[in-house]
């Protein structure tokens, strides 16, 4: 028996445009239904066609309309999938989902930062299978070709293995860094040492207690008695004399410095931004990183350090006229005061964003960060966008097998927020455990999720209206109405037949409690869904007949034993707007 509700649409409705100021906006509009027929039909192959009548408040318009489908762009059309007859799922969760049951799904998405740690492509497999959705490049480490390399590796295991794992290029972004310590992995910095920092590009081997920086405008910028902090403040110094370029500092914190550092200077307590704040969010290598990177067609750029939502625009366009067949997402990362001001506008203009805690913490007071981290959450999810929480979720694992507590609870709390993904950086790159390590995000993940559905934690979270069509405004109805349906009857999966990937990513947003298949005939939306909280993505191809969409994904998904009859499922899709609620025949 399937009951569905069908909302058909003219693509010639216009509707008033929500305040733009949306962060607390409570939806004050409601698309005041609109007759809805409910069609039961006991015969799967029936296609009943039912008619609505629509009497759209305000506008002044109705009238019985017939099946308008949606608007949207054709994605690439060299990757739509072709093989009619089959369904692509990796191997992972498809045993997740043999084993386990719908249920105890990991909803958290795992980003791992790919380094000299798990380049290889067994490394990368391992990751993979321990449940890496995406694959960081980080462009601040390493050259093009080693990050080619690793692109090339990650594609193939696609290919051979059926993952969907995304990449990532992270952009190295212009604030002031420390040199790479010519080829050392690291330096120690002892209490009472005299360092010097210098524009200088020492000879190798490297002289004792010297650290290149990369700013020219470093020894005018830092005045005598300034506190110059490595990574934030991992290693302390203050300054205590200015000879030509050569910065001489005296270490008053020691700890280990790591190639290619953050420097961040302190004066009077408060963070100096010089002419380090006219520094260009996207250098000149920043450009040329970017390039490489639409060229190997990653999933997402992140960019570093974001000052405003004007450069995010930009790169946008950029990415657009180069790139017209592809759909790079652009990430946003909020690491400085600057993001801080303008984070609103900042993540409106992204495709999503990353809490970038290790340089947020060494631009803003450490005790500050968690709110902060809590505020960027938050407004993503309101704004539909997916946002990563990133650095030091679980750094002592970089040396030791086990997690601290205080690192669990750290992760805990990222999971209890309903971030879209956690990741992993040094932990990834190059620690000793990189699988133990993403083994703890995963059942960390896993545990806080069930504990929270068992709590029955259905957040009361108002979720302002996105979108600016009218169309658009019954997308996110139906995905809330969805959502809403799923948790009160309890049921196993919510199904989303989605071209672009839009749909899936509204009901992603209202992080229901069972988890979402998302149907998408694309393989790079299908790589770019696996960012996104809660959904399993899947290609196959499908038509603008909901019915026979319907039948065959059962007939796929049952003939590999991912769903058996009895399952009761929601479906919603963007080609026919409706939801339908069936029991798998
Ligand atoms: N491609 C790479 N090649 C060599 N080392 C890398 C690479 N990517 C990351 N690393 C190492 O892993 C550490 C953690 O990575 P990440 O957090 O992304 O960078 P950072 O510490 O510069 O913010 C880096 O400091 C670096 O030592
Ligand atoms: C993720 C971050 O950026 P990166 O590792 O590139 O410094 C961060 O600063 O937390
Ligand atoms: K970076
Ligand atoms: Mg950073």
């Amino acid at each position: 028996m399937s009951q569905s509700l069908h909302i058909f649409t003219p693509s010639n409705l216009t509707f008033p445009k929500p305040s733009s100021n949306r962060r607390f906006l409570v939806t004050t509009f409601s698309p005041k239904l609109i007759s809805i027929k409910a069609s039961t039909s006991s015969d799967p192959n029936s296609s009943t066609s039912p008619q609505v009548l629509i009497s759209n408040n305000g506008t002044g318009a109705s009238g019985i309309l017939s099946s308008t489908p949606q608007d949207y762009d054709t994605p690439p059309s060299q990757s739509i999938f072709s093989d009619s007859s089959s369904i692509e799922v990796d191997a992972v969760t498809e045993a997740e989902l043999k084993e386990n049951g719908f249920r105890s799904t990991r909803r958290t998405k795992l980003v791992c930062t790919i380094g000299p740690a798990t380049c290889e492509f067994e490394e990368l497999e391992a990751l993979a299978v321990g449940g890496m959705n995406v694959a960081r490049i980080n462009m601040c480490h390493g050259t093009r070709d080693w990050h080619k390399r690793v692109i090339e590796r990650v594609r193939r295991l696609n290919e051979e293995k059926g993952f969907a794992v995304a990449i990532m290029m992270d952009t190295e972004g212009s604030e002031i860094r420390m040199g790479d310590l010519g080829g050392a992995s690291s330096a120690k910095a002892e209490d009472g040492e005299i360092w010097t920092f210098s524009v200088r590009a020492f000879d190798s081997p490297r002289p004792e207690r010297t650290v290149n920086v990369n700013y020219d405008g470093f020894a005018e910028d830092v005045k005598v008695g300034d506190e110059l902090l490595v990574d934030g403040g991992m290693v302390r110094f203050e300054v205590i004399e200015k000879i030509g370029p050569d910065v001489k500092c005296r270490c008053t914190d020691p700890g280990l410095m790591l190639p290619r550092a953050n420097l961040t200077f302190w004066r009077d307590g408060s963070l100096v931004r010089e002419r380090n704040a006219m520094l260009p969010t996207i250098s000149s290598k920043d450009w040329l990183d970017i390039d490489f990177g639409i060229a190997e067609g990653v999933d997402f750029i992140a960019i570093s350090f974001v000052k405003s939502a004007e450069v995010i625009n930009h790169l946008k366009s950029y990415i657009a006229a180069r790139s017209r067949d592809s759909d790079i997402a652009v990430i946003a990362k909020i690491e400085s005061v600057d993001s801080l001001k303008n984070l609103e506008e900042i993540i409106q203009a992204s495709d999503g964003a990353m809490v970038a805690r290790g340089d947020l913490g060494a631009q803003i007071p450490l005790e500050q960060v968690p709110s902060a981290q809590q505020n960027i959450v938050q407004i993503c999810r309101q704004l539909n966008k997916p946002v990563i929480v990133a650095s030091q979720l679980l750094e002592s694992m970089i040396e030791y097998p086990t997690p601290t507590r205080a690192e669990v609870a750290d992760v805990s709390e990222a999971v209890r927020q309903r971030a879209d993904a956690l990741m992993l950086s040094g932990e990834s790159a190059m620690g000793q455990y990189p699988d133990k390590a993403l083994a703890v995000l995963r059942s960390v993940s896993v545990r806080i999720e069930k504990w929270w559905r068992e709590e029955k934690c259905h957040e009361a979270m108002e979720l302002p209206v996105v979108g600016s069509s009218f169309s658009d405004s019954i997308s996110e109805e139906i995905c809330s109405s969805a959502a809403k349906m799923a948790n009160n009857l309890g049921v196993d999966a919510l199904f989303v037949y989605t071209k672009t990937g839009h749909m899936a990513s509204l009901l992603s947003r209202c992080r229901p409690d069972c988890p979402i298949f998302a149907f998408t005939s694309t393989i790079s939306v299908r790589r770019r869904l696996n960012l996104q909280w809660g959904l399993i993505p899947f290609r196959l191809s499908f038509t603008d007949d909901m019915e026979s969409n319907l039948n065959k994904t059962f007939s796929l998904l049952k003939a590999r034993g991912m769903i058996k009859s009895g399952d009761l499922v929601i479906a919603v899709s963007d080609i026919l707007q409706s939801i339908q609620v069936m029991n798998v025949p």
